[in-house]
């Protein structure tokens, strides 16, 4: 599904990311650690083409999509959510926010959607797209909150949100920035269980970039390890995350995953 190649991003004098190579495989979850600053945001915004690569290529179902500008990209089937809820429309409501997402999918821009010349064609896309929302919501379990700003919401409801919007932009590949930062026990469960049905019902494939490594063993096919810019360990979750040397690696943990 992607491929990165040979990837290295600078910002001044810091390297964010070091020839790195990485793919996901349709249909897999595969987990993305590492310690604070390892790189692993930068890769996903090289993937979801908001940083350029200063060399490497980026690939989507074999495409070379390197030069391909992000919103292209999300509608190519690239969904990405973010490790901070700002970047939901605060003051629009889980409704409105979902249907963004969903917009976001179609292949017109936003613009022909509302210039559309012909109206029976806007007002089918539109009743489709409300169908779509309204579904979205039904899976994530947000029908009580569907007409408050999101700005108003609990921080737990607002990441639920901002995954909800991305979903609903049907991705093929869904880049996930820490969606359990933050979120309290019996939230994280929910969230695992939305994970494991957007890839088992809706068969999304899913790149997982989180601190929680308990999740990370749960919720992976294959963890991929990255430290200063590099990807330094890869495998399957049970045997990486209990290498020794990348627990020590990683935030300095010395005990293996249960
Ligand atoms: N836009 C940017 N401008 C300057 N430096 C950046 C930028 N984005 C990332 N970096 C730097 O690149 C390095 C990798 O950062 P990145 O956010 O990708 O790491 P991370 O593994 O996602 O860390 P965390 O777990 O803390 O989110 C860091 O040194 C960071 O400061």
């Amino acid at each position: 599904m992607i491929d990165v190649k040979n990837v290295s991003v600078q910002f001044g004098g810091v390297s964010a990311l070091e020839n790195v190579n990485f793919g996901i495989g349709k249909g897999e979850v595969v987990g993305l650690v590492g310690p604070n600053g390892a790189g692993k945001t930068s890769l996903l915004n090289v993937i979801s083409g908001f940083y350029k690569p200063r060399s490497g290529r980026v690939y989507l179902e074999g495409r070379d999509i390197t030069d391909v500008p992000p919103y292209k990209r999300a509608k190519m089937g690239i969904g990405r959510t973010f490790q901070k809820t700002s970047e939901t429309f605060r003051h629009m409501t889980v409704l409105e926010n979902i249907m963004v997402g969903a917009i976001a999918s179609h292949r017109e821009s936003l613009l022909d959607y509302f210039s559309a010349m012909l109206w029976l064609k806007w007002v089918r896309r539109e009743v489709e797209i409300l169908k779509w929302a309204e579904e979205v919501i039904d899976f994530f379990e947000l029908y009580a909150y569907r007409n408050r700003p999101v700005g108003s919401l609990p921080y737990g409801l607002q990441k639920k949100v901002d995954v909800a919007r991305a979903f609903a932009g049907r991705p093929k590949v869904l880049l996930m920035d820490e969606p359990m930062a933050g979120l309290t026990r019996e939230e994280r469960e929910d969230m695992a269980r939305y994970i494991i049905e957007m890839r088992h019902v809706y068969g999304v494939t899913i790149c997982l970039v989180e601190h929680d490594l308990g999740a990370v063993a749960d919720l992976s096919d294959r963890v991929v390890v990255m430290a200063a810019g590099r990807v330094v360990a890869e495998g399957r979750p049970q045997e990486v995350l209990r290498d020794p040397r990348v627990l020590e690696l990683y935030m300095g943990k010395t005990r293996a995953v249960a």
